[in-house]
């Protein structure tokens, strides 16, 4: 596959976050990708996501200009993440989102090219093999990210103490204290039905150091608090321009022959 990647849409002079065409190290398995349903293949050896989340390792939520994320204490095995295709633990480091300018679309990952509004990214490190997280970016086997689908219907109530905390945090760089939040909360009742596939990090430094874990049930936001994901600004308080942030997901990228397993027939 080729092994220079566009940054698609953002890769232009009104997003001058990711200078001219990305070279990413090898090329041949990075993320996002499509998810053909009927073309994923059934893995009776794929066990159930086993999450052992501490909300008391919650500490703080912040703009840093793409997204924004809620960030755990990760200097022990406190929140932590097995099972599912996972040989080892992982321990929870942050959380983030990625969504559109309209409900149409905003997902990163799509399931037989259908576009989800926005998409929930868990991201977790090998703690059995690494004790950083920046040193497991770096590794085959060091990350493994979960990834939601968002649907717009009913409010989240767990979501909500997140959304009243964001118009603090508008513009990129901006941090305020974010305690006692269960991620928990944000995934779909069954976990026991996802698909998984070794690729990337889909931001800076986009890294193929990831096992997905793309769950098969979405969850439901409301308009409304997806409304105010949207009223967050990807740029600073002294910029002159102010831009929305909006539409923070990476294009799709070649499968290269990668197989795409699922935990359920
Ligand atoms: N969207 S993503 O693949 O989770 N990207 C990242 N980058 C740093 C941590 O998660
Ligand atoms: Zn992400």
């Amino acid at each position: 596959c080729s092994k220079v990647q566009e940054a698609g849409e953002y890769n232009t002079k009104m997003h001058p976050m990711w200078q001219g065409p990305l070279v990413v190290p090898g090329g041949d398995r990075q993320s996002p990708i499509d998810i053909v349903v009927r073309k994923s293949v059934f893995d009776s050896e794929l066990k159930p996501l086993l999450t052992n989340y501490d909300p008391r390792t919650c500490q703080q939520i912040w703009n840093n200009g793409y997204s924004f994320l809620v960030e755990y204490d990760d200097t022990a095995d406190k929140s932590t993440l097995e099972g599912g295709p996972l040989q080892d633990k992982f321990r929870l480091c942050q959380f983030h989102f990625h969504w559109g300018e309209s409900n149409a679309w905003g997902s990163e990952h799509t399931l037989d090219r259908r576009l989800f509004p926005a998409e929930l990214h868990l991201v977790h490190w090998n703690s059995n093999k690494y004790s950083l997280f920046e040193e497991a970016v770096m590794e085959e086997n060091g990350l493994a990210v979960i990834g939601v689908f968002l649907k717009v219907g009913k409010r989240h109530e767990g979501l909500q103490k997140l959304v009243d905390a964001l118009p603090a945090i508008r513009h990129k760089g901006s941090v305020v204290e974010f305690t006692k939040f269960d991620p928990a909360c944000l995934l779909p009742t069954n976990t026991d039905d996802y698909w998984t596939y070794h690729g990337s990090l889909t931001t800076p430094p986009l890294t193929e150091s990831v096992t997905w874990i793309v769950m098969k049930q979405h969850i439901e936001v409301s308009h409304d608090q997806l409304a105010v994901f949207r009223s967050l600004l990807f740029t600073s308080a002294e910029e002159e321009i102010q831009r929305s942030m909006v539409n923070n997901f990476r294009v799709q990228q070649p499968l290269c022959g990668r197989t795409v397993r699922s935990s359920f027939s």
